[in-house]
């Protein structure tokens, strides 16, 4: 039996620009107002999108969604057609207007969590959308995201959508960016790791100080539970509270796995022999591989501005895996040191593969950060919405769109003007033709 890891990326939305929404985001704090490419960001991820389609990966995309949201902006009491809603939220509540406006849906690790048909109790692969409570701007996403989800996987017989955890604090739940899967083959039973930051329902518990913990350990277990898993296919672990002080957001900032392999740093988590033993015996086989990366080979302040673990782990067809790495890891002199030895040393990693996602890395995205892995057997693949799969045809065809769509430069001031909303719509109605995905957007409907 034929099985994949495929990744979906997001696609970048035409309004994508630096506004500053996520504290405890070190990116996203210090580009705040700068000035955005959209076409080149859109451009830069699907450009990574084919080159690991070129590798032999199952490649896939996840539409935008439709911003400035003036549908979030009328709940909130603007009134009047679409161009007044805007302006006047602009002038009286500009902070909230360009949390309306933000392309953050682009960063699909954070779209659901997604757990592979060999874990779940009835043998489908199960979607639960992410709440992201935490932030204003990404609560307003996942709606769509559940609309995107089912229109990219349709088919009721292999797959099943929750709706997402309730949009409160206590469940806030920020999909896979923390969350991994181990497992022996992508279409045999594995063990799920849910990785939070805090207890929503226990003060007596570490949590961070400075920085929100986004994620909480309620929510994880929520998620469990909707997906049928069972005890012993599910591991949690609590994120080391200081780094997440120390602009770890997401887990996926200081740690990423993918089939016998966790890499991740010394100081990703509160208990980190406990989760190790944790894995071991509930995966069941020694041949894993626990790369540890210490403080003085790569400090958490140079993990977090390079995002040396934000890199994408992914087996080739040619049974090695390779880190998909962001060009702030080749540009940082421990980082690229660190890696070059790596894939000299005993394990699976043999190889690394820079990528130029300055766009998205400017906002705290690193190429993790773009795609939602899905973890599929070649029948359930043949039942993913073809369109939605990267070949040649489908990469020329989304550039060309792109270029023909979206702006070369766009200043925080721009996202006001009505123009670019009509260009918005325009552009996503044509895509979602493009991607057979139907009625998605609300303008849609
Ligand atoms: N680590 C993962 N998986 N995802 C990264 C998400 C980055 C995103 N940035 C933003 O939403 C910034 C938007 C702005 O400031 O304009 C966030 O903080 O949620």
């Amino acid at each position: 039996m034929h099985q994949f890891e495929a990744n979906f990326d997001g696609l970048v939305g035409p309004t994508h620009n630096y506004a500053g929404l996520s504290f405890g985001n070190v990116a996203s704090k210090s580009n705040a107002n700068a000035t955005s490419h959209p076409k080149q960001a859109a451009l830069q991820g699907l450009q990574k999108m084919k080159a690991l389609s070129d590798m032999g990966m199952v490649q896939g995309v996840l539409a935008p969604q439709e911003r400035p949201d003036v549908y979030a902006l009328r709940r909130l009491g603007f009134t009047g057609n679409d161009a007044t809603v805007m302006q006047q939220a602009y002038k009286l509540a500009p902070h909230i207007f360009l949390a309306c406006c933000s392309a953050s849906s682009m960063w699909t690790a954070n779209a659901a969590t997604v757990s592979p048909s060999g874990d779940t109790a009835d043998g489908k692969i199960h979607f639960t959308p992410a709440n992201l409570t935490n932030k204003y701007h990404r609560s307003l996403e996942p709606e769509v995201t559940g609309r995107i989800l089912q229109a990219t996987f349709a088919d009721p017989e292999h797959f099943v959508h929750h709706l997402h955890l309730p949009e409160n604090e206590h469940f806030g739940d920020e999909g896979a960016a923390n969350h991994t899967r181990f497992c022996h083959d992508y279409g045999g039973k594995g063990v799920e790791l849910f990785v939070f930051g805090r207890y929503a329902f226990d003060d007596s518990k570490p949590a961070p100080r400075k920085f929100p913990a986004r994620h909480t350990f309620e929510a994880c277990e929520a998620v469990a539970r909707l997906h049928g898993l069972s005890e012993d296919t599910v591991v949690y672990a609590q994120q080391n509270p200081a780094v997440i002080d120390s602009g770890v957001f997401h887990n996926d900032v200081i740690a990423v796995g993918n089939q016998n392999v966790l890499f991740f740093h010394e100081k990703a988590f509160l208990d980190t022999t406990k989760m190790k033993k944790e894995i071991l015996s509930k995966l069941g086989f020694d041949d894993f591989h626990f790369i540890q990366v210490d403080e003085s080979d790569v400090s958490v302040e140079e993990a977090v501005k390079t995002y040396l673990f934000n890199t994408q782990l992914i087996r080739l067809p040619n049974g090695n895996m390779a880190i998909v790495a962001p060009k702030e890891c080749e540009n940082s002199e421990s980082v690229s040191r660190y890696l070059s030895k790596l894939i000299t040393q005993n394990t699976p990693i043999k190889e690394v593969h820079y990528f130029d996602v300055k766009q998205s890395m400017q906002n705290g995205g690193g190429p993790a950060c773009l795609r939602l892995r899905v973890a599929l057997t070649e029948q359930e693949k043949n039942k993913v919405n073809p369109h939605t799969l990267i070949t040649e045809h489908s990469y020329n065809a989304l550039c060309a769109w792109v270029n023909k769509h979206y702006r070369d430069e766009l200043h925080v001031a721009d996202l006001v003007d009505p123009q670019l909303l009509i260009e918005s719509r325009t552009a996503l109605d044509e895509l979602t033709q493009l991607l057979n995905l139907g009625s998605v957007y609300p303008f849609q409907r």
